[in-house]
């Protein structure tokens, strides 16, 4: 055997101790999991992923190869983080409710610490017609806005495993709920009208709310709303005085515990 075989031989062992490593690693995963709920533990631990982070850092620190071991490293914990989703959530995770319940901020977290697929449902609109929600408003109007939600919801039937973030009327048409609900659980997010007023009272992105950002307008169109927003929720979950770890913790136990059912 020449040197350059005897090398390539070496890798290869290499590399069959990264698969074992792996395979030992996301087992450990499953295992955290695991008793996490047995134990009725918070699933989603961010001070300990930091503190992960931070011992990575360190033991890396002056590392030749730093820079692509870390490259890695986020790869992998990209991957756990998959895994624990695919293992909680075979379906859909679609949020309603109200303008500033908190919908796309809630997704957003959601999808970063579970690494799951995000659909803004505004942002993919906007993108789409190359013009920012109230543009589309003022140009179409509002009908035309809700038929591209309804297509859109449509084509979300074959996505497994995504977040969608639904905007505040999409939930009022009762052919919308039913497309939410073919391949997902459909999360209601609710807050006071006097808490939905602080969280969008500087926005400009809510032409629904144009000349009526104020609390008894929210207050009034919220009652109307009320109805198709809860026959159409699987879960609900109020968020006044909640962070947003709160609320996705809830939103996690509470599915959870409707698949235990
Ligand atoms: N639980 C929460 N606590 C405090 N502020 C929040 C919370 N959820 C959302 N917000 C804030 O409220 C505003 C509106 O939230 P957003 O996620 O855009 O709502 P939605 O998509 O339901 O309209 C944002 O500025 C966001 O940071
Ligand atoms: O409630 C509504 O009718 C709307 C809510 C908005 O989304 P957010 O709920 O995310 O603000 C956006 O879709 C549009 O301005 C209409
Ligand atoms: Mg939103």
């Amino acid at each position: 055997m020449n040197d350059l075989e005897m090398y390539r031989e070496q890798l290869a062992l290499c590399d069959d101790k990264i698969i074992d490593a792996l395979v030992e690693r996301n087992a450990i995963v499953e295992k955290i999991m695991a008793y996490k709920e047995e134990y009725g533990m918070p699933i989603l631990q961010p001070a300990q992923e930091d503190k992960q982070e931070r011992r990575l850092q360190e033991k890396l620190e002056g590392n030749k190869y730093q820079e692509e071991i870390h490259d890695v490293f986020r790869r992998i914990v990209r991957n756990s983080k998959r895994i624990q989703a695919r293992k909680l959530f075979s379906y859909n995770i679609v949020l309603i409710g109200f303008m500033g319940a908190g919908k796309s901020t809630v997704s957003d977290y959601l999808s970063t610490m579970f690494a799951m697929k995000i659909v803004e449902m505004d942002q993919v609109i906007s993108e789409r017609e190359e013009m920012s929600i109230p543009d589309i408003f003022a140009t179409y109007g509002e009908e035309y806005f809700r038929d591209l939600e309804t297509k859109l919801l449509v084509e979300m039937q074959s996505k497994k495993n995504t977040i969608i973030s639904c905007g505040g009327g999409a939930a009022l048409r009762e052919e919308n709920v039913a497309e939410m609900k073919k391949n997902g659980r459909v999360v209601l997010l609710t807050a006071s009208p006097q808490t939905v007023y602080e969280r969008v009272k500087d926005s400009e992105e809510r032409p629904i709310l144009n000349g009526n950002n104020n609390v008894e307008y929210i207050a009034e169109l919220m009652e109307k709303r009320r109805e198709k927003y809860e026959a159409a929720a699987d879960i609900v979950i109020q968020t006044d005085n909640k962070t947003v770890l709160q609320v996705c913790e809830e939103l996690i136990s509470k599915l959870m515990e409707m698949d235990a059912e």
